[in-house]
This record gives structure tokens, C-alpha cells and sequence, in this order.
């Protein structure tokens, strides 16, 4: 119906947009709800967090989701039932945010949707020859389109593996617009259950910027937490602290391809899995390991993985796109502050091990006006206000940051 195109059409000319940003992460813990007010477009994007709120999971959710997700095998009808239901439900938890937060869904310009990843599989992991890189992600749009009343853009990640990418990280084209800074090389590190991290140059060269994963933020310390310990997830990093790192088991985890790829680069729990944990156990000899040792070992692993990336990210060099579109390093000179966000910057272990290793202090994004937790919800509203009211940025040409709109619509009627 042409008056869905006109009504996007006019919101696109508005000088700001209300937009809902929306992500659930790999650590399946909940909803994380951004109502943004965006102004602009590109670098000159402004934006203003004006209510976020994680709203989360029950466990009967949770399990379900678990019961297909980073999985090689699963019962087909599940993974069917959950992709509207996971809309459904995120439609009603936007809703419900709204009424607490005494907005009408009319108020609301767009929702830009996420999903539930369910499977993440770049070329590089699944290796099936002549098989292209592939993610999927659930929790179908139309459903939350209709049941909000609100424009809806979702699945954001096939238009970057169609323009060449991996599907991910996405945070990369958020992460520059909104928090670039002229003669301040930054890197923007999210520990969620996986890790990644943005370089923003301080020349604020779009064709510099950079995205990659590092493997494991928070996964594996969550499962082997709710495994021993019967709690959701190492809090305040105390079972870690308690514990003494294990040399032999941390180098058997070490001991991965994803650690040897080039930049950029993309992973899941589909790699980084309890199983993977359970055969450096083996491999290490280390079958018997104490639990909280267990816990120290891993958030060690998860620290040396990320402070290893930086480093090897920001030495001084001069390539920093090889032929094939590679990245080799970064022209930082060695001078750049990180600033840290998602769940894991919640985690002292984590951060404090990281910050030893990096031999820095490790910031907080929250600094820069934004609340680490909200922050990749934030990314995707920005995602959404770009596919509508953005012009083309060219980021070059190295891999990973494709200058593409992302994000498919959805009409509510
Ligand atoms: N106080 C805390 N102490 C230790 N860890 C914490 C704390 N608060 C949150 N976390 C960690 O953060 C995780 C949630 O992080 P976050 O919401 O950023 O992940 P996600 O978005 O689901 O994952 P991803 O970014 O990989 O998709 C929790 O599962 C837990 O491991
Ligand atoms: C396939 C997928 O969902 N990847 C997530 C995951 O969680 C963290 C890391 O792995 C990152 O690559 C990505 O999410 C963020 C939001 C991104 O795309 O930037």
C-alpha cells in the first residue's frame, strides 16, 4: 500500500527520528531496549538515548531458544515455531517498555530488529567448499511490524555477507558515526558472549576503520558458571578471582585456527562451545581442573585472546590493507585509549587481566554518553536511521565494512 511508502518516505525528510533499537545477544539473558532520538545522518549523525531497558528472559524462553541455538543438529519444527514467536514476544516487550515508559507506539518512528542469532557460520569456520559465508538470525519482523503498529526493519546481517562481509560485527558503522574523534585513535571493545572491537582513527578515516572479533568475551565463563556453580554468570568476576589460572589448560585453549586468521574475522558459540572447552580439558590433561580454577582459566582465555587482537592490531606498520583486502595493522604509532562495553565490562577479572596485559587503563564507553549496556541497541537504531535517512559512506576498500544499507521493512498493514 503506497501509504506505507509515503509514511517512510516523509519520516526519511524529518529532521529527527524516534527509533527503537533492539538487540539479544549470545548470552541469551534478555532484550536489550533502546528508544533513541537520531538527528542526521553518516558522520553527522547526533543521537540521544532517551529510555533503555534490558527486559529479561524467563527461563522457559531462554531454554527454548537453547534448545536450537549454535546447534548442528536440531528438531526443525523449533527453529520454525520460534521465528514468529521470538517476534511475537519481542513485539510485546517493546510494547510493554512503551506503557512503562509512557509513549504511544505513534510516537515511535521505527523499530530496528536484530533478531536472535541461532547460527553463525562464515566460509572460514564452516569450510564447505562453494558455500558462501552465512548467519541467520530469527524473530521474524512482520510479526513485530503488526503487533507494535510501528515500521520495522530486521535481519540487518544478509545485506553484509551479500556486499562481501562476513554478516558481522555490525557495530563498526554505529561506532563511527557516533563515536569518532579527531586526534584520538580509539578502540571501542564489547565483551558480550563474544568479543569484538572497532579501531576509530583520530584522522577520522572512514577507509581506516575497522572491525574485527577476537573469539570468546563471555560464553564459555557463563556455561562452565551455570554448570558448577548453578548461577547465570561469574558475578563481579568473584568465582574468577577465587581461582588460580591454569598455564597448561590456557594454552590448549589458545591453540585454535580462528586465532590464526587475519583481521577481520567472525566466530560463535558454535566454535567457542562447551565442547571445545571440554576437548583442551582432555588435550591439557587437565579432565579434573577445580571449578573456580576452571572459571580463572577461562576469563584469563577470554583476556589474553582480546588484549592479543589489540596488540596485534595496533602495532606500528605500514600496510594496513593487504592485496586480498586484508587487515595487517593498524598506522596508530601505538597510541590509542580502549573504551569497553556490553556485560563483560561489568566483570573486574576481565577488564583488570585485560588492562595488565595491555599495560593501559581500560575506559568505559559510558564516558563517551552512552551506557556500555545499551550500546549495540543502540548501533542498530543508528543501522535503521541510516537505511533511511543516510547517504553512501565509502569505507574503503578492505573487508568487513561494506558502504551498504542494511536492514529489510516491514509495514505493519
Ligand atoms: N556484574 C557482572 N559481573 C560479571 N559479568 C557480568 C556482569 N553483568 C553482566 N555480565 C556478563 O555479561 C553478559 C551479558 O553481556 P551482553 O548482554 O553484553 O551480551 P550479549 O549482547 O548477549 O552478547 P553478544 O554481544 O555476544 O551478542 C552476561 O551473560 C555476563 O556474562
Ligand atoms: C552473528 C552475530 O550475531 N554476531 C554477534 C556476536 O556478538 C558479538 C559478536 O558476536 C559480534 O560479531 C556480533 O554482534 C555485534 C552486535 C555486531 O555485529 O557488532
Amino acid at each position: 500500500m503506497k501509504e506505507h511508502v509515503e509514511k517512510l518516505h516523509a519520516l526519511s525528510r524529518k529532521p529527527s527520528r524516534r527509533i527503537i533499537g533492539l538487540m539479544s545477544g549470545t548470552s541469551l539473558d534478555g532484550l536489550d531496549v533502546a528508544l533513541c532520538r537520531a538527528e542526521g545522518s553518516g558522520p553527522e549523525t547526533r543521537l540521544q538515548v532517551e529510555y533503555f531497558k534490558t527486559v529479561p528472559y524467563d527461563e522457559a524462553f531462554r531454554n527454548a531458544i537453547r534448545e536450537i541455538f549454535a546447534k548442528r543438529q536440531i528438531d526443525f519444527q523449533q527453529l520454525v515455531l520460534l521465528n514468529p514467536l521470538i517476534g511475537l514476544q519481542h513485539g510485546q516487550m517493546i510494547l510493554d517498555c512503551l506503557t512503562e515508559w509512557g509513549i504511544g507506539p505513534q510516537e515511535i518512528d521505527l523499530i530496528a530488529s536484530h533478531g536472535q542469532t541461532v547460527f553463525h557460520a562464515p566460509q572460514k569456520q564452516h569450510g564447505v567448499a562453494g558455500f558462501p559465508n552465512a548467519t541467520l538470525q530469527i524473530g521474524d519482523g512482520d510479526h513485530i511490524a503488526v503487533k507494535t503498529g510501528i515500521i520495522t526493519l530486521s535481519d540487518f546481517r544478509q545485506k553484509h555477507i551479500a556486499a562481501g562481509g562476513e554478516g558481522a560485527p555490525l557495530a563498526v558503522y554505529g561506532d563511527y558515526f557516533l563515536f569518532s574523534q579527531k586526534n584520538e585513535n580509539r578502540i571501542l571493545l564489547n565483551m558480550g558472549g563474544i568479543a569484538n572491537f572497532t579501531f576509530l582513527p583520530g584522522n577520522l578515516d572512514a577507509s581506516v576503520v575497522f572491525t574485527t572479533d577476537t573469539g570468546p568475551g563471555n560464553t564459555l565463563i557463563d556455561a562452565f558458571t551455570r554448570l558448577h556453580f548453578g548461577r547465570p554468570f561469574d558475578e563481579n568476576g568473584e568465582i574468577a578471582a577465587s581461582g588460580t589460572i591454569d598455564p597448561a589448560l590456557l594454552n590448549a585453549l589458545k591453540d585454535a585456527p580462528f586465532f590464526e586468521q587475519p583481521f577481520p574475522k567472525t566466530t560463535g558459540p558454535e566454535v567457542f562451545s562447551m565442547d571445545y572447552v571440554k576437548n583442551a580439558m582432555q588435550v591439557s590433561g587437565r579432565l579434573a581442573i577445580e571449578p573456580k580454577d576452571l572459571i580463572a582459566t577461562l576469563t584469563q582465555f577470554s583476556a589474553e585472546t582480546i588484549s592479543e587482537a589489540i596488540h596485534n592490531a595496533m602495532q606500528k606498520g605500514e600496510a594496513i590493507v593487504t592485496e586480498n583486502g586484508e587487515i595487517n595493522a593498524m598506522q596508530s604509532g601505538g597510541v590509542f585509549e580502549v573504551y569497553a562495553s556490553g556485560g563483560g565490562a561489568h566483570n573486574p577479572a576481565l577488564m583488570g587481566a585485560i588492562g595488565k596485559l595491555l599495560g593501559r587503563n581500560i575506559r568505559l564507553i559510558d564516558e563517551l554518553g552512552v551506557a556500555g549496556d545499551a550500546k549495540e541497541a543502540v548501533l542498530f537504531a543508528v543501522l535503521a536511521n541510516e537505511a533511511v535517512a543516510g547517504e553512501a559512506v565509502y569505507f574503503g576498500e578492505k573487508k568487513g565494512v561494506p558502504g551498504v544499507s542494511m536492514g529489510k521493512i516491514s509495514f505493519p498493514g
